[in-house]
Formats: C-alpha cells, sequence, structure tokens
C-alpha cells in the first residue's frame, strides 16, 4: 500500500510524539449474526410493526486496521456501530467476541474498552481546545502526575496538529478541527478500540482527507478502528484497510479494499474505468444494477483473491497474536509500546485510571466554573430579568403591602411571586437540560467520570444562582410593596420563594432529562400550571374530592399558603386603612377567607424540601437508567 502523501512537518511531528500514544492491548472484534429489529408504529395501518434493520451479519475488526463500515442512507451503518460500540442496543441479538470472549449483543456497555465518537458529538464550546483537554486528562488519568498529564496533552494536540489552536475556545473551531479534538479527546485514554461515527460528514475533501490519514496512523500503532463513512472519495478510500458495506441490513462486501474490485468482478460487475471504486459500490449497493444483491453478496464472500508472485495475497492483514506484545513496523517506526520499560511505567495499563469520585467533583465543578464564567452574559441577562420584573410588580403594586384596602392586590403580587420564581427555576433548566445531555450522553459512555460527581457539580452552579436571582427579585419587590420587614416574617417570606423555585427547578430537571425539549417546553408549564391552580384560585374546601390530593401534594400550594402566611399570619396587628371601610383590616379575617387559618409552616415547608429532593433522586435514577440502557 503506497503511503498517503502528507506534510512533512505532520510525519516528523508524527513520528516524535506517537510513541506515548500506543494502545495498551489490541483488540480483535467478532461478531455473529447480528440482528436488529424494532416495533415501529405504523400511523397508516395504526399498529406497531416489526422492522428488521439489521439482518444477521457477521465480521472481524481486526487491531491495525481501518475499517470503514459503508452502505447507502438508512442501510443500518450507524445502528451496526452503536451495537458493536455498545451504545445503543435496543432490538439487538447476536454474539460479540473481544479477544475472544463472548458477550451478548444486547448488553450495552463499551466493549474492550472501546470509545466511541458520534456523529452528534458537541465539545464544551466555551471551554479552549488546551482546557478541554487537560480537564479530560485530569478525570481521565487519575493516576498520572499533572506534568505528565500537560506532556501527554501536548503530545496529542501535536500528533493531531492542533498545537497551533490550543488557546482557541472550541465554539470558534472549524469541523475539521473540531472532529480532530473529538478523537485527540477519547486518545488521553489510549483506547485500543476506537469507533466514530461519519467523522467525515460535513467536512470538505481535505479536512477529511486530513482526518482519514490520522485514523489510517492510529491503526498503525495496533488500534482497531471503526467508522461509518458515507461516500469517501477517491484518495480517502485509498487510506481505509478494509471494507465492510451494508445493503439493506445485510453485508454486501466485507474484505480488504484491494481485493473489492476483484471481488465485485467476480459478481459480474464491473467498475467502469476512472470510476471511484468507493462509488462505484455505492451504487451497486444502492440497487443501481438491479441484481440481486445477496446472491452478489454470497458471490463475493467466496472469492479468493490471486496470489501474488511471491505466493502472498495482495493484502496482507496487519493481525497480531492477541497476547504477543506489538511489534509495530509501519511507516512511522513506532517503538515497541511494551519494550519501553519508561514508556510502560508512564502509560502501562494499570496507571490508566479515571480520578477519584471526590477529584471527579472538583474537576467538575471547576470546569462548570470556567464555562460559567466565560457565558456570566446568561448569568447576567437571568438576574437583570428578575431585577426587571421586580421594579414592575414594585411600580404596580407600590404600597399593597401595608394598606388594608389592597389586601386583594398583595394577595395577587405574592401569588405573581410564586408564579415568577417557579417558572423561571424550572424553564431555564427544563430547556436547557436535553442540549446537555447529549454531552453527557457522549463523555458518560467513554467513562470520563460518574453520574454523582456530574450532578454534584451541575447543581452545586445551579442552585446558587437560582437562589442569587431570587433573593434579587424578593429583595427589591418585597420593599417596594412595602411588606412588614419584620426580621421572622421577611426571612421566612424569602425561605418559601427560594425553596419553592428550587422545587420548580428540581421538577425542571426531571422533566429536561426525562422527555425530548419538543414534549418539556409544554410539559413544564402544564405541571406548572396544574399546580398552582390550587392554593390560589382554588380553597381545598371548593376542591371536588377526587382532586384533593393534587390540593395536598401541590409544592406551589405549600409555598404560596406560608408566603401568605409570613406576610398575614403570626398574629400580624390590624392593617392601615385609608378608605372609609376595609373589610379585610384585621389580617386573620383575610386568612380565614382565604381558608388560610391554620396553615402548618413546617410541614408546607417539608412539603416543598421532600419533593425537592424526591425529584432531584427521581432525575438522578432517569438519568443513569437513560445512560445505562440505552
Ligand atoms: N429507533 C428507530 N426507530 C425507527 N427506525 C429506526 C430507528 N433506528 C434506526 N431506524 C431505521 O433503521 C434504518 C437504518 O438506520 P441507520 O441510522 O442505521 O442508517 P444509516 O445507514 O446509518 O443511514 P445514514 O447514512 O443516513 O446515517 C433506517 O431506515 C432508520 O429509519
Amino acid at each position: 500500500m503506497t503511503p498517503a502523501p502528507m506534510d512533512e512537518s505532520i510525519v516528523s511531528r508524527r513520528n516524535n510524539n506517537v510513541v506515548s500514544l500506543l494502545p495498551r492491548s489490541t483488540v480483535q472484534l467478532e461478531f455473529r449474526n447480528i440482528t436488529c429489529s424494532i416495533n415501529v408504529f405504523s400511523i397508516n395501518k395504526l399498529r406497531f410493526e416489526r422492522k428488521n434493520i439489521i439482518k444477521g451479519v457477521n465480521g472481524c475488526f481486526k487491531p491495525g486496521e481501518l475499517t470503514a463500515i459503508m452502505g447507502p442512507s438508512g442501510a443500518g451503518k450507524t445502528t451496526l456501530l452503536n451495537i458493536l460500540a455498545g451504545y445503543s442496543t435496543q432490538g439487538a441479538k447476536g454474539e460479540i467476541a473481544v479477544n475472544g470472549v463472548c458477550a451478548c449483543a444486547s448488553q450495552s456497555a463499551g466493549r474492550g474498552g472501546a470509545r466511541y465518537i458520534r456523529q452528534e458529538d458537541e465539545l464544551r464550546v466555551h471551554l479552549t481546545v488546551d482546557e478541554a483537554m487537560s480537564l479530560a486528562a485530569a478525570l481521565k488519568l487519575g493516576d498520572f502526575t499533572s506534568y505528565e498529564r500537560k506532556e501527554k496533552v501536548i503530545e496529542i494536540l501535536a500528533l493531531l496538529g492542533l498545537e497551533k489552536t490550543s488557546q482557541t475556545l472550541c465554539r470558534d473551531l472549524s469541523g475539521g478541527q473540531k472532529r480532530r479534538v473529538a478523537v485527540a479527546l477519547e486518545l488521553l485514554s489510549d483506547p485500543s478500540l476506537l469507533f466514530l461515527d461519519e467523522p467525515t460528514t460535513g467536512l470538505d475533501s481535505s479536512a477529511s482527507a486530513s482526518l482519514i490519514s490520522l485514523l489510517n496512523d492510529l491503526a498503525r500503532g495496533g488500534r482497531t478502528l471503526v467508522a461509518t463513512i458515507h461516500q469517501p472519495s477517491a484518495l480517502l478510500f485509498e487510506k481505509i484497510d478494509t471494507v465492510y458495506c451494508l445493503a439493506k441490513g445485510h453485508v454486501l462486501y466485507d474484505g480488504p479494499r484491494e481485493n473489492l474490485l476483484a471481488a465485485l468482478e467476480s459478481a459480474d460487475l464491473r467498475c467502469p474505468p476512472y470510476h471511484n471504486p468507493a462509488d462505484f459500490l455505492m451504487e451497486v449497493a444502492s440497487g443501481e444494477y438491479n441484481i440481486d444483491l445477496i446472491k452478489a453478496a454470497s458471490t463475493m464472500k467466496n472469492f479468493k483473491p490471486e496470489p501474488t508472485a511471491n505466493g502472498s495475497w495482495d493484502h496482507v492483514p496487519t493481525i497480531r497474536a492477541l497476547d504477543s506484545p506489538i511489534n509495530v513496523t509501519s511507516d512511522l517506526k513506532m517503538k515497541n509500546v511494551l519494550g519501553d520499560s519508561k514508556h510502560q511505567r508512564k502509560y502501562g495499563k494499570t496507571l490508566y485510571r479515571p480520578s477519584g469520585l471526590l477529584q471527579q467533583t472538583w474537576i467538575l465543578l471547576y470546569r462548570n466554573y470556567l464555562m460559567t464564567s466565560r457565558n456570566y452574559s446568561l448569568f447576567m441577562m437571568r438576574v437583570a430579568a428578575h431585577v426587571i420584573i421586580a421594579l414592575v410588580f414594585g411600580y404596580l403594586y407600590h404600597g399593597v403591602g401595608s394598606e388594608a384596602s389592597s389586601v386583594l392586590g398583595n394577595y395577587v403580587y405574592l401569588y405573581g411571586s410564586m408564579l415568577l420564581v417557579v417558572y423561571t427555576g424550572k424553564m431555564s433548566v427544563t430547556l436547557s437540560f436535553p442540549i446537555e445531555m447529549n454531552i453527557l450522553k457522549g463523555e458518560y459512555f467513554n467513562k470520563w467520570y460518574q453520574l454523582g460527581p456530574y450532578i454534584v457539580s451541575i447543581l452545586a452552579v445551579e442552585l446558587p444562582f437560582q437562589m442569587i436571582s431570587c433573593v434579587s427579585y424578593v429583595v427589591l419587590s418585597y420593599w417596594l410593596t412595602d411588606n412588614p420587614l419584620e426580621p421572622t416574617r421577611a426571612t421566612l417570606f424569602l425561605a418559601t420563594i427560594v425553596a419553592t423555585s428550587l422545587c420548580g427547578q428540581a421538577w425542571g430537571y426531571f422533566i429536561g432529562s426525562t422527555t425530548p425539549t419538543k414534549i418539556a417546553v409544554f410539559l413544564g408549564p402544564v405541571v406548572a400550571c396544574l399546580f398552582s391552580v390550587f392554593g390560589f384560585c382554588l380553597a381545598l374546601s371548593d376542591t371536588p374530592y377526587p382532586f384533593r390530593w393534587l390540593h395536598h401534594i401541590s409544592y406551589f400550594r405549600a409555598g404560596f399558603h406560608v408566603a401568605v402566611h409570613s406576610v398575614y399570619g403570626f398574629n400580624r396587628t390590624k392593617i392601615h386603612c385609608n378608605k372609609e371601610y376595609c373589610h379585610y383590616i384585621t389580617p386573620s379575617k383575610f386568612l380565614k377567607e382565604m381558608d388560610m387559618a391554620d396553615v402548618d409552616i413546617g410541614g408546607n415547608m417539608a412539603l416543598v424540601i421532600s419533593i425537592t429532593i424526591l425529584m432531584h433522586i427521581l432525575t438522578c435514577t432517569a438519568l443513569w437508567y437513560r445512560l445505562n440502557k440505552r
């Protein structure tokens, strides 16, 4: 195989740096009789129908090779990759063996330390490349010293030609650079098996060629690289070792790239001269030649390439004995990783441990802090929105808290305050979490961290934000509306507003983590609206019996009752009346008529706090389930 022409500086950089990027062990992935079928609801027939996506495919991906899974759109490439990586195994059956150790295809777990770079993987846009790499290294390489981690980050960035962009924010990178950073992040833990879904999608031909060259080099180091590629150019196709072509869920061709044309010819499929073999294969797989694909696949399977003059086959697979050290003699002249004692000490198997739980929490917290500080305008806007609403409410309900003739106005202010903090707490996370979920799925699958530290780090940033927003609203609006400033009342009012808002936020996390954005966007307000009806619009005595349980579990109602009680309860003396007659001059009369004379402050606060904790527990459980049972 002719080595691809490469920029000399990149070659020399790679020669110098690739040593530390050799994998710890080699992985051979064999799979037998993989099928995948799912139930799809047919709108026309109004019933579920079984859809067979993968129809009993076999194969073997070997170390030292870059395998391209090809096929027309809808052939089942991503589905197969998901199953093989163990990322999503819904409806999958069959056997997958990693270095001879068999597992069931339906088990969703990273196989053989596999890392998976998905098509939709996104980077943390507010971090620079160097920060993203350093933080990932801190998470993944728990036993490395900070010097060793730094060295490794520099080596990988140099290998991928990213050293000049190390200080660039990920959001400012080009598409090709983003894909390379995604690869760089996963190379930190030196995976032996790497899956990539459509790594070249959205890249121009030069960026695609450079990325595939890189993947080819990484495979040469003894890794098993598997990538789905839609329609590679002729130049790009040259860099692929093995082609695994799917057509309608069946394997059309599985073998060395060099033998593809001869195999196609054996099935009477002749690639026109000057035609890209990859394009020709796609045309065949798409059914453009009107032939029986199953028959053609079977003929190609039985095809035996002609031995060359020296008796070898055209394609010499770089299979090595799996239990023997890698003896790499590729173009890059890498050292034997297991023979290099310094390297082994530094990057040996036992040293690749992720950091501990506490360390993970600390690193993730720092990462969130960095991202938030870069995106502080969002935080400022959130606080500003609360301040503006406080000013508007303060203007509309000015002085209502100290006047008996405007008790009902104050009642509406209290309800509006509750509504505001519940909605802002809930919607800010309901809408942002589904986006976060996508990145979380990738990082969690690739074993960057565990769920506990992640949740703690998210809450540790989000909770104070919401609290600060609430406090700025309450301080300003409470003062402008001239509600009683006695410390007990004011503190209780603030506490109940903050607690109810955090409860709404906990609901937001639950809805955001369990439903897609399109559903979350209306489910969040619907739930908030439903709970807000109780207590304000509907007293318990007026609530029909079948709905009374909603009154009792409504955190909104509980928070609202405490808020009203903090203002008008605790034996508040008569309120000043500037009219001839004020109906609610006595606060206790007002509470009695609103069905709030006997509010259990402790019980209601306990309800709000319990629901907050419960919703966070449910969120953690739902997240764990979604991340582990795909
Ligand atoms: N969860 C699902 N529900 C319904 N159909 C699905 C599901 N997942 C995959 N499919 C169907 O299975 C087929 C194969 O999908 P897959 O994404 O694996 O194709 P692909 O070869 O990767 O296509 P592309 O190159 O366009 O990404 C498609 O027809 C797709 O609609």
